[in-house]
């Protein structure tokens, strides 16, 4: 059954009352009741009217009143206003004040108000809809739920993320390609106090440094050729909410220091514009490269590092995760086996020792890419190790042309199966022919930690 849509229609005229409530009747789905003065309104407001329209000069109240009342009773119920006189000052200070519409009595009323009626209930459908996904979106993205795996190095994520979320500080994201800083991101806004508010993602990477200016800031009309109207930036668009800039480290200087500049006065200026925009919003930025590294090397500017730094998170690359590995795996079998409307399949040992004893360059974003291929490529309910292909773009020449010194390969390598192994220094000596003296000789020279 649809539910009606209530509408109140306060109007002392009984003959022009009668007239509103006969034509607004005409709409089957419209509940119409018909009140002669403002305070028997008032009184009924517990009927949770979805509108309601008010004749500006009562015997009890005049609009305005009537209308601020509503409003302390109920700020989102609109309220549209309908005077016998057309008095642009009133309207317009009517308007400023939050009412849905002003309409003057005259020959067209009812065919203006019926319209704004359908235009206010699309608008609150829209509203609906928006809240509706909303929610939905802020369940999609609690870290509990997607943010998957249980190794040591990603719970410490999961305490800072706790940590981020329950406070305005700017984060920093680092780790490698595919490693989820856009997860990460997601899951501090959906957990904040802010998630009900936009999150905005931008890549600095993915845009010509000549149109970042005017994405970001968005530009007035007229501020250069093709500027035919005036467009709202990143930043304004993520007002109260969430600014995810992705790739940060890929930003001009001359752009840093706009940025830096913005962040401190905590205001904008839209491209070729005066006009000062407040802003009150979380920056969230990511890198896959060292911040502190490009500030020695002159490529990111000081003080802009200390702006966007704030709480710093690393993400551990996957082959430091151990376990979480075959926890991915399985998770992503699940829901590509659900998305495909077929009973889920199984890694055989052999296919689960491939995973384990691979590099994933790509991270969580290859396994996934690896899982799709091999639910596809396999024709039983079993994954089996021919089903496992690799694709990654890195080789053994990226790997060697790092230049590292014997010793530094050496320590990579015991770190790389220490995390893989849970810090099993046993396990790790074993899996790499060395004696376990090796290994608690690195961790005592501090070469490798445990994590
Ligand atoms: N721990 C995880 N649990 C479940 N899915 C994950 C996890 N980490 C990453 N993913 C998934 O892997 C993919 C890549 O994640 P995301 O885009 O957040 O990575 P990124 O680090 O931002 O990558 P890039 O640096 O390339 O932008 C996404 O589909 C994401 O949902």
């Amino acid at each position: 059954m649809i539910t009606p849509f209530r509408i109140f229609v306060v109007e002392d005229d009984p003959w022009y009352g009668k007239i509103l409530h006969y034509y607004l009747s005409l709409n089957p789905d419209y509940q119409v009741t018909l009140f002669r003065n403002g305070k028997d309104c008032l009184a009924q407001l517990n009927l949770k009217p979805n509108l309601i329209t008010v004749d500006y000069s009562l015997p009890d109240l005049n609009g305005a009143e009537l209308f601020r009342q509503i409003k302390n009773t109920d700020p989102t119920l609109p309220v549209i206003i309908i005077s016998a006189q057309s008095d642009i000052h009133t309207a317009v200070g009517l308007l400023k004040m939050g009412v849905s519409d002003y309409l003057v009595k005259d020959d067209n009323t009812k065919d203006l108000l019926w319209n704004a009626v359908i235009r206010i209930r699309e608008t609150q459908s829209l509203r609906q809809e928006v809240e509706r996904l909303r929610q939905e979106l802020g369940k999609k993205y609690e870290f509990g739920e997607s943010i998957k795996g249980n190794s040591p190095a990603l719970k410490k994520t999961f305490t800072l993320i706790e940590k981020a979320a329950k406070t305005t500080i700017n984060v920093s994201i680092t780790g490698e390609t595919g490693t989820g800083k856009e997860l990460v991101a997601k899951a501090i806004h959906y957990a904040s106090e802010r998630k009900k508010q936009p999150f905005v993602a931008i890549n600095m990477a993915a845009i010509p440094s000549e149109l970042l200016e005017s994405e970001l800031f968005g530009y007035e009309k007229g501020a250069f050729t093709g500027a035919v109207t005036r467009k709202i930036g990143k930043f304004e668009e993520a007002n109260k909410g969430t600014l995810f800039l992705d790739e940060i480290g890929e930003l001009e200087p001359m752009l840093q220091s706009k940025l830096l500049r913005v962040l401190q006065e905590k205001e904008l200026t839209r491209v070729g514009g005066n006009e000062r925009v407040k802003l009150d919003l979380r920056l969230i930025v990511a890198t896959h490269q060292n911040l502190a590294e490009l500030v020695k090397k002159g490529s990111l500017r000081e003080d802009f590092y200390y702006r966007i730094i704030g709480l710093p998170i690393e993400l551990p690359p996957l082959r430091h995760r151990g376990n979480d590995i075959l926890l991915l795996a399985n998770f992503f079998l699940e829901a590509f086996a659900a998305e495909n409307r077929f009973p889920p399949k199984h890694l055989t040992k052999a296919a689960k020792e491939k995973l384990l004893s691979y590099g994933f360059p790509g991270n969580v974003r290859e396994l996934k890419a690896i899982i799709d291929l091999a639910s596809v490529m396999s024709d039983t309910d079993l994954i089996e190790e021919a089903d496992i292909r690799f694709n990654a773009v890195r080789s053994k020449e990226d790997f060697l042309s790092e230049e590292k010194t014997l010793k530094e390969y050496t320590a990579f390598i015991i770190q790389h199966y220490l995390q893989k192994y849970n810090n099993n220094v046993q396990l790790t000596a074993t899996k790499l022919g060395i004696g376990k003296s090796t290994i608690y000789k690195a961790l005592q020279e501090k070469e490798v930690e445990l994590l």
